[in-house]
This record gives C-alpha cells, sequence and structure tokens, in this order.
C-alpha cells in the first residue's frame, strides 16, 4: 500500500507532490532542489553547493525511513546546464563509497525555480 513520506529535515514540496513516497520496500523521492529545509533556494551558489543541498536533502528524506546512501538504487540528475556536469560529478562522488547507485545526470534545458539541478532518486528500505 502506498504511503507518503514527510520529514521537517528536508524542504517542504514546492507544489502539489509529497516529499516522497513508499510502496513495500520501495522509496520514491520527489526532485530535491537546492532548497533549505527554511526554504531558501541557493541558486545563487556554486553548483557544488548546490548538489551538496540536494542530496542532503535526498539523505534526509531517506533518514526518516531509517535508510542511508547505502540503500539507494536509481538517482537521477536534472542538469540545467550539461557543462556542469564535472563539478557537480566531483561533489556526488564524495557522497559513495563503494558500489554507488545507478545513476542518469541529464540536461534538461532548465530546472524550477531557476536552481542548477534538481535530484531524485529510488531506495530501497525495506
Ligand atoms: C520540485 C519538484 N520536485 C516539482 O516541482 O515537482
Amino acid at each position: 500500500m502506498k504511503r507518503t513520506i514527510s520529514t521537517d529535515d528536508a524542504p517542504a514540496a514546492v507544489g502539489a507532490y509529497s516529499q516522497a513516497t513508499t510502496n513495500g520496500s520501495l522509496l520514491f523521492t520527489a526532485g530535491q532542489l537546492p532548497l533549505t529545509t527554511d526554504g531558501e533556494l541557493l541558486d545563487d551558489e556554486s553548483v557544488a553547493t548546490q548538489t551538496e543541498q540536494s542530496l542532503d536533502n535526498v539523505m534526509a528524506i531517506l533518514a526518516e525511513e531509517g535508510a542511508d546512501a547505502s540503500d539507494l538504487l536509481k538517482v537521477t540528475i536534472f542538469l540545467d546546464d550539461i557543462e556542469d556536469f564535472d563539478e557537480m560529478n566531483e561533489t556526488y562522488g564524495t557522497y559513495f563509497d563503494a558500489e554507488p547507485p545507478a545513476r542518469s545526470a541529464v540536461e534538461v534545458g532548465s530546472v524550477p525555480k531557476g536552481a542548477a539541478l534538481e535530484i531524485e532518486a529510488i531506495a530501497d528500505v525495506e
């Protein structure tokens, strides 16, 4: 049965969506913008900082279900500009040791609220 996940440790949704949903062992996060828990968008910060904030939001949602980075199955990164790939990739790599999740990283033209990127993930939380 579907359940929605909600935590104060990740930013509130900026639209009609849940921070995450789960059904059995699979958890699906919404795309995480580089928003702080106070709702501040870090769009003027570096791509590295925006990557950290979006990933920290993903991790906070996982933590709500007692999960962590090792439980991630797939991550999708939507970039405003593919030229930001290397900077994002370097920061992203610091979050994972061995056996990182599958990942796709694509340029999408633009990301909501003028952010440099948005990150969504699927995890096994059983
Ligand atoms: C930011 C989003 N995840 C959205 O608008 O769907």
